[in-house]
């Protein structure tokens, strides 16, 4: 089957939210996030790819400037596998550092149904880690949310649409558009 085309979706989708907003949302987590780790201990920073890796990297160079040192790793968890709907969870990559005693921060590009972070929260508890804390760039508003998971930080709120830009995708494609559309009709 081929894809929708991104030029067709870009034609009808409104930005939610543009390329300054959404750094100075990530410079406004960074601030929130930075006193966490005032004990000098070096978080294991997991980027959950693929969407995670541009929210990831803006938010580890802002924790960097505020003079936080990361230890870095990632996993990929998938679950929509590059569709507009959510299905079983495919986990493709599992980080290879050890999660013992540590303290882990995950970072990903949206918050959903919460199906995701829930179960890579559980697995990080489950490899022994000290504490696990969640930072998304978005977060969606709507009431489909799963129990038992929310983000410690969240940049942005997205209405209840489907939404790309910003490390997310339509459909694989328009992960590195500078600014978070919603999906018109
Ligand atoms: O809260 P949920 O409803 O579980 O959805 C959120 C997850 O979905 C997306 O990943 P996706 O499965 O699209 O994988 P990808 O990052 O490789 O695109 C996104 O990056 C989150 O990890
Ligand atoms: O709205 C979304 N857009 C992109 N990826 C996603 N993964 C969960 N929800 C979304």
């Amino acid at each position: 089957m081929t894809a929708p085309k991104l030029a067709d979706a870009l034609a009808t989708a409104q930005v939610v939210f543009d390329k300054a907003t959404l750094e100075a949302a990530i410079e406004r987590m960074a601030g929130e996030i930075r006193p966490a780790y005032d004990d000098g201990e070096v978080p294991l920073y997991i980027t959950v790819m693929n969407g995670g890796l541009p929210f990831a990297a803006q938010l580890a160079f802002a924790l960097g400037e505020r003079g936080l040192d990361l230890e870095f790793d990632y996993l990929h968890a998938t679950r929509y596998r590059g569709q507009t709907s959510g299905s079983g969870l495919a986990w493709l990559h599992r980080p290879a550092t050890s999660m013992q005693g540590r303290k882990v921060l995950l970072a990903d590009d949206i918050l959903d149904e919460g199906h995701t972070l829930l179960a890579v929260r559980h697995w990080c508890e489950d490899q022994g880690a000290a504490e696990v804390r969640i930072a998304v760039l978005a977060e969606k508003v709507h009431d489909r949310c799963v129990e038992g998971i929310c983000a410690d930080h969240v940049g942005v709120r997205v209405p209840d649409a489907y939404v790309f830009g910003y490390g997310m995708d339509y459909y694989e494609q328009g992960r590195n558009l500078p600014a978070i559309y919603a999906l018109g009709d």
